[in-house]
């Protein structure tokens, strides 16, 4: 299933972090809709090509979300590219994309690359400390950027990032109610199926990542509550 349009739920895996054959193969084959592979540290072409030809044993819809322009592979089924929307740094909204277009455009196949607008609101994880996001939003500030994302940019993807840390789910709902077009992407905090549930009835994909690592058994539950 290669549409986005179609996905409810998606695993997130980090390069960084190690997974054992068996874990991998229960992530792969757990109904999840894809498998993305993405982090904010220590990214490498080896350990992503390492990933993804792990991942690559499996019929599942494998998508890199580029972070760094030294990690980008040949190999994956989409390239997904985030903007952070909320970023005080126009490099992490269009100057580093400016840059590898200049690299790559003349290889690049449009119909793989999806563009995420990020509105990254813990300010504790690392990407919000990376790309120094204004976490400091109300909730007609997120709402405001759900419309930036869908009206002016006509985004694919919105993606209400709190990494690690469980987020407000009226919030989510507000954000929902503005978007028909671009599909809501949840991610963080999740470790529990009850979770999952919750955010699915407002975002039209939940991303479940770093309970992958702490608890598998209760990231395997994410899947059937959702799907
Ligand atoms: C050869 C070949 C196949 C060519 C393909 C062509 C292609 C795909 C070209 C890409 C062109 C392009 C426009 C690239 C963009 C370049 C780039 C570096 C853009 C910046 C991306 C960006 C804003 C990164 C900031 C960090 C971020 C938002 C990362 C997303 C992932 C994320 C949020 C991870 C979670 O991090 P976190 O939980 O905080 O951290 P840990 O899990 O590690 O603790
Ligand atoms: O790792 P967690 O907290 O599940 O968040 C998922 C994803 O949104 C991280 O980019
Ligand atoms: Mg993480």
């Amino acid at each position: 299933m290669y549409d986005i349009n179609e996905w409810k739920h998606v695993f997130k895996l980090d390069p960084d972090k190690e997974i054992s054959d068996e874990a991998l193969e229960k992530i792969c084959e757990s109904g999840t809709d894809a498998i993305m592979v993405g982090g904010s540290d220590n990214v490498t072409e080896d350990n992503v090509l390492n990933l993804m030809s792990r991942i690559r044993r499996y019929l599942i819809p494998c998508v890199l979300e580029v972070s760094t322009v030294d990690s980008i592979i040949p190999g994956f089924d989409l390239y997904f590219i985030p903007t952070v929307l909320n970023s005080k740094r126009p490099e992490w909204i269009v100057e580093l994309h400016q840059q590898a277009v200049k690299e790559f455009g003349e290889i690049m196949n449009w119909d793989e690359i999806i563009v995420e607008g990020y509105c990254i609101l813990n300010e504790e994880c690392k990407a919000a400390k990376l790309t120094e996001a204004n976490t400091d939003l109300t909730c007609d500030d997120v709402v405001a950027y759900a419309r930036v994302a869908e009206n002016i940019f006509h985004l694919p993807i919105f993606y209400l990032e709190y990494s690690g840390k469980l987020g407000d789910l009226s919030l989510v709902e507000e954000a929902k109610n503005v978007l028909s077009n671009t599909k809501l992407f949840y991610g963080g905090g999740i470790t529990t199926p009850e979770e999952a549930k919750m955010f699915a009835e407002h975002a039209d994909v939940v991303v479940v990542g770093n309970v992958i690592y702490s608890n598998l058994d209760a990231a395997l539950l994410t899947v059937s509550a959702i799907k």
